[in-house]
């Protein structure tokens, strides 16, 4: 019946062998009368029941496999069992017999996500090194990060392919690095959402043999699967089926058939059991689920012995059996009589590296994976060459001639709106991807939203500068603005300060909204703020009531401090190309814009209070993400 699978690079022995990831405590898992409710909020009256009082247990040395039609509540109970989901919830969990604590099963327990949401620039050994980095902390020496690393690697088979960048990956192997970075830290639970989704069979199959490979090496391994070949049922060691929110099976794959022929119902010759659990789960065999939630007791009792055809009451040993061994006639420990073993409850730290190690590690790991974005970063240095180049032809030397003045305020103005929007529109499209990244990264405990704001926000600075300077020397050389180092840099100041609340506004807009919605709204929202700048609309002439508003504008700021760079600071008079120009002292035009009594330093605290304000709205709305996550 075991099929044994032979994979390329893979080495079971390592699993099997008394090795550093064979050191982590066993955790046996058990719950009990599980429930959980959705709805009942502002838009829905009404609760919906995903799960009815649920039990069951998993065991540490097995891998379990949770099946059941789609949106039978798989997933759901899953997510409840990590720790992930708990509004909306009741019934207990308990580990190793004692009531779960939160935090310390989160340590301890890994979550593998279904899509693979993965840094795709950075190389397989780039990423696990970081991964060792983040989560084995300072503790542990750079020398056994490196071991564990290869061991890991080797164990995964992704040895041959360690230099290889992600996005280069297959399936196959994007699956098995994902694995391979939640291994890292040993932990005691691997909790996988559907793992062979978007994997061919063999991969599929490879993937499962590894998961029973790992589960034997003492850990506790649930997977949410959808459709099990035969062949792959068969290396589960555990089954647990979901119907409507309900458990209608619970046992060895082996003990499945004779269990629903004990119910009356006989799986066809020939026919993969698991697609017959599934027809009958989805009621394609009548109205059966109550007689078979009832066989077990809803997940409280395990059907074992198929030659007695018998179920049995599920009692003790849930701490008894952590060899990985499937004993036919063992009792399984649920409900009663759970053995007291505590997990140490923790004040320790929340994540293994301390603080600066996580925004050092993030900050590198950011900074590679920008630069080899070669088409990103290609196309933005092009862009803004090619842009500066058509403003400087459309605006030539027109600088310090009187007769173009107001052109020239129309170029100041336009490099305002090119600069923002070339900053923000590419975080709003790149970060939707971070997002996910930062998500499974985060959940499993790797870093803290903090570090990772504060890298990514140190990453960004030096493109916030470097754009900036690109765009801003041909475009002031080619029209002519006054040959002064210092306002230049006065300039320049103004433009990256721009191009920093520009990327702060493209993350806020990425952070809070999906793609779609965000690429809409973000520079259609950053519009009216342009309108406040005082260029349309001189502040003198906006309606008192509305005024105020101006002062949120960073572009307000942004055109006062760029105005008083180009024409303030006692510039003198311009020359003038036709017979009369109303406006040859530079002052008399500030007058004309209101802009006599405004000052650059004010405008610099302006546009600074708005990139804190934006920066920690964007972190505000991350950290709504991930609470309201699952
Ligand atoms: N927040 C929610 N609000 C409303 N319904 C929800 C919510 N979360 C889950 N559901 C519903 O609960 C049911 C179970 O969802 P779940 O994702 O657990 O199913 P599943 O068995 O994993 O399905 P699939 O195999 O298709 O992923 C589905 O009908 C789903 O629509």
């Amino acid at each position: 019946m075991d099929t044994e699978i032979k994979l390329s690079g893979w080495s079971p022995a390592l699993m099997t062998g008394k090795t550093k990831l064979q050191e982590g405590g066993s955790l046996d898992l058990t719950f009990c009368d599980l429930s959980y409710c959705v709805g009942k909020g502002k838009f829905c009256k009404k609760l919906k029941t995903i799960l009815h009082q649920i039990s069951g247990s998993f065991k540490s040395g097995q891998l379990t496999a949770i099946l059941g039609p789609s949106g039978a509540g798989k997933t759901s109970l899953m997510n409840i069992l990590a720790g992930l989901k708990k509004s909306g919830t009741q019934g207990k969990v308990y580990v190793n017999g004692a009531e779960r604590n939160f935090k310390t099963f989160r340590k301890k327990s890994a979550y593998i996500t279904q899509k693979d949401h993965l840094l795709r620039n950075l190389t397989v050994d780039e990423y696990i090194i970081s991964a060792a980095h983040l989560k084995l902390g300072n503790a542990v020496s750079n020398k056994e990060k490196i071991s564990t690393v290869e061991l890991v690697m080797k164990t995964l088979g992704l040895t041959n392919s360690q230099h290889t960048r992600i996005s280069r990956l297959s399936g196959g192997e994007c699956k098995r690095l994902s694995i391979a970075l939640e291994l890292i830290d040993n932990p005691s639970v691997l909790f996988l959402d559907e793992p062979t989704s978007g994997l061919d069979s063999s991969s599929s199959l490879q993937c499962v043999a590894l998961l029973r490979e790992i589960a034997r090496s003492g850990r506790t391994v649930i997977a949410t699967i959808h459709q099990p070949s035969f062949r792959m049922l068969n290396h589960f060691d555990h089954l647990y089926i979901v119907a409507s929110g309900s458990c209608i099976y619970q046992g060895t794959v082996g003990s499945l058939i004779s269990y629903f022929k004990s119910m009356n119902l006989n799986c066809p010759s020939f026919h993969n059991p698991a697609d017959f659990a599934l027809d009958v789960a989805s009621g394609e065999y009548g109205d059966v689920l109550e007689r078979l939630v009832s066989g077990v007791e809803n997940g409280r009792k395990v059907y074992q012995d198929t030659s007695m055809e018998t179920t049995t009451s599920a009692v003790e040993s849930n701490s008894q059996n952590n060899t990985g061994d499937i004993d036919a006639d063992e009792e399984v420990s649920m409900l009663s009589g759970l053995p007291k073993k505590k997990l140490a409850t923790g004040s320790r730290l929340m994540y293994a590296a301390p603080f600066h190690t996580q925004v050092a590690v993030l900050l590198g790991r950011t900074w590679r994976t920008i630069w080899r974005d070669k088409i990103l970063t290609t196309m933005r240095l092009g862009v803004h060459v090619l842009v500066a180049i058509l403003v400087g032809f459309l605006y030539w030397q027109i600088g310090d001639d009187a007769a173009s003045i107001f052109n020239n305020v129309g170029m100041i103005f336009f490099n305002m709106l090119f600069i923002m929007a070339a900053a923000m529109m590419p975080t709003v499209l790149t970060f939707a991807l971070d997002t996910e990244v930062l998500i499974r990264e985060h959940l499993n405990q790797w870093y803290s939203l903090k570090a990772y704001y504060l890298a990514r926000t140190l990453a960004d600075i030096p493109f916030q500068i470097f754009y900036p300077v690109v765009y801003l020397v041909p475009v002031y050389l080619m029209t002519d603005q006054p040959m002064s180092l210092e306002r230049f840099g006065l300039l320049l100041a103004m433009m990256i300060w721009l191009s920093l609340v520009g990327q702060g506004f493209g993350l806020f807009f990425g952070a809070a909204f999906d793609i779609q919605v965000a690429s809409f709204f973000a520079p259609t929202s950053i519009v009216p703020i342009f309108l406040l700048s005082g260029f349309f609309v001189t502040f003198d002439s906006i309606p008192r009531y509305i005024s105020w508003l101006t002062y949120f504008s960073f572009a307000r700021y942004g055109f006062e401090g760029s105005m008083l760079s180009v024409y303030g600071y006692d510039r003198s008079p311009l020359s003038c190309s036709e017979s009369y120009c109303h406006f040859r002292f530079p002052e008399k035009f500030l007058e004309q814009f209101d802009l006599t009594r405004s000052s650059y330093s004010w405008s610099v605290v302006g546009l600074l209070v708005n990139y804190i304000l934006i920066r920690t709205a964007g972190y505000l709305a991350l950290r709504f993400k991930l609470r309201h996550v699952r």
